[in-house]
């Protein structure tokens, strides 16, 4: 067989534990050379410990690894990427206090001498310039300065940076549209499809079913940390993914848009002027509304701006009652990583498991159980640290946090990224049920299937609301219009 013609990598009866955690169990799987692998399965079901694994950031217990036919063993980090392999791990892992040209000469060390930095920047910047075009992300760019999704973009295009001796042979996308907004999301899709024409192979990791539906040549299902299909993807459609990675137990319930309500005589939540800066902003007692627009136009900012607004008043925000905030980005902004699962959960409901002054445990015990077991949190205890769980369900646990809390508004900063889909079904029905109690939720997605849950939209450009839309009007042609319209025009 030629190079091209063999099985990238293949893996056979690969098993590792953590504790008593299973988290993989006699996996056999082959990847393609020159083909796109789709790998879904539930939160936790052993996704990111495969791929650690074959970027030879962990050890399995069991089973073989062979590249290009050849045992490997005992494979590392740096013998994982000599090969070839490059991963973008959901937890991202760029060195925040590096500028971007530094972060991607870390990956290549190979980089150095007399004008190192600007090599490295022109590096990163043609591979940005090749997968987003248009994008507005400075070699010289602090990491830390940069919002989620550029740090996404940045980390996927360092990921398929090569120099001169080196090669890609496998890219390892663990969730790598979760920050993205619909054209970023689509652009890095399409690269890929050229990418893999050149005999790099690629898995796709996601949760967005669509996405691994359209840009996979062939899938890969877990469950429990067993493989439970394998195949081309016309062997699958969204139901049968949903069935495989459940078991049954969520039925693809699909979206289908909150009824219509009439909120004109409920009071107000936030409302927040910005005179002179775009439309105004209304959420009301009970409604759901969206925040859209392409990824970082400002959306962030002003749920920060409303969170402040209700811990000490601004004149322009005016918000009535109590905030909680749900973060997208975990790593920086959302888990307590010392802690266990269950004080994470209760931390912002500390007031209302008081007795006589001191912490009740068994309140908050109870408290974490209730809104771990609404939320589906996989784990053998919720004493257990936080960092145990799988990125998904680190996620769930924020949902948890904000919930249990008795606040009247829910900010919610694109929470979604890596919650699987029979969890986010839930979260949603859950959404929609605090909502039909009097919670408002402003709820900021990238994901434009989620605008549909949502009673009305503001579009950001450029750090102002430039549309409002509700209804019928909530499209993705339309979201995407107001996008991109003439922001003199708001
Ligand atoms: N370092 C660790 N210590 C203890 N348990 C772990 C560790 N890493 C993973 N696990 C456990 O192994 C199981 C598989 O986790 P993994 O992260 O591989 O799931 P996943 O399919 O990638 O999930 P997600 O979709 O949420 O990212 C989970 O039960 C998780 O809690």
């Amino acid at each position: 067989m030629t190079a091209l013609m063999r099985p990238a990598l293949e893996l056979s009866g690969v098993s590792r534990s953590f504790g008593a955690v299973r988290a993989l169990s006699g996996v056999t799987l082959t990847i393609e050379a020159g083909k796109c692998l789709g790998l879904v399965g539930h939160n936790g079901a052993g996704k990111s410990t495969l791929m650690n694994i074959l970027a030879g950031a962990l050890r399995p217990d069991q089973g073989t690894l062979l590249f290009d036919g050849q045992t490997m063993d005992n494979v590392t980090v740096a013998s994982a990427q000599k090969l070839g392999v490059r991963c973008v791990f959901q937890e991202l892992s760029l060195c925040p206090n590096l500028t971007v040209a530094e972060n991607a000469r870390v990956l290549h060390p190979s980089i150095k001498g007399l004008g190192w930095r600007k090599r490295a920047g022109k590096l990163i910047g043609d591979m940005l310039d090749r997968i987003f075009p248009g994008h507005d992300i400075k070699p010289d760019a602090l990491a830390a300065d940069l919002s989620i999704g550029r740090r996404q973009m940045v980390e996927i295009a360092r990921a398929f940076t090569v120099t001169d001796g080196g090669q890609l042979r496998l890219v390892i996308l663990d969730e790598p549209t979760s920050s993205l907004d619909a054209t970023t999301a689509r652009q890095l899709l399409a690269f890929v499809r050229e990418e893999i024409r050149t005999g790099v192979s690629c898995i796709l990791i996601s949760h967005m079913l669509g996405e691994v539906l359209d840009y996979s040549d062939q899938i890969a299902v877990m469950k429990n940390g067993q493989l439970v299909a394998t195949g081309p993807v016309s062997d699958f459609d969204r139901q049968s993914l949903v069935d495989l990675m459940s078991g049954g137990e969520h039925p693809d319930r699909g979206v289908h848009a909150r009824a219509a309500h009439k909120f004109e005589n409920a009071p107000i939540a936030v409302r927040a002027e910005r005179a002179g800066r775009g439309l105004p902003f209304i959420a009301r007692h009970g409604e759901v509304i969206g925040l859209a627009g392409l990824a970082g136009h400002g959306q962030t900012e002003f749920l920060v701006s409303v969170y402040d607004a209700a811990k000490k008043s601004r004149s322009e925000i005016h918000v009535d009652g109590e905030v909680c905030f749900v973060a997208g980005d975990r790593q920086s902004d959302g888990v307590f990583p010392l802690w266990s699962i269950a004080d994470n959960i209760a931390v912002n409901s500390l007031r209302v498991l008081r007795n006589r002054g001191l912490l009740a445990r068994s309140l908050e015990h109870a408290l974490a159980q209730k809104w771990g077991s609404v939320m589906n949190i996989k784990a053998p205890s919720l004493e257990d640290e936080i960092l145990s769980l799988s990125g998904g369900n680190q996620q769930k646990a924020l949902f948890a946090r904000a919930l249990a809390t008795t606040s009247s508004v829910v900010l919610m900063d694109d929470p979604m990224r890596g919650v699987d889909i029979g969890t986010k079904l839930d979260v949603y029905d859950i959404i929609a049920k605090e909502a039909a109690e009097g919670r408002s939720f402003v709820w900021y997605t990238t994901e434009f299937e989620e605008l549909e849950y949502c009673d009305r939209i503001y579009v950001f450009q450029n750090g102002r609301i430039v549309s409002e839309l509700a209804g019928d009007e909530i499209t993705e042609v339309g979201v995407i219009g107001s996008s991109f319209k003439d922001s003199n025009a708001a």
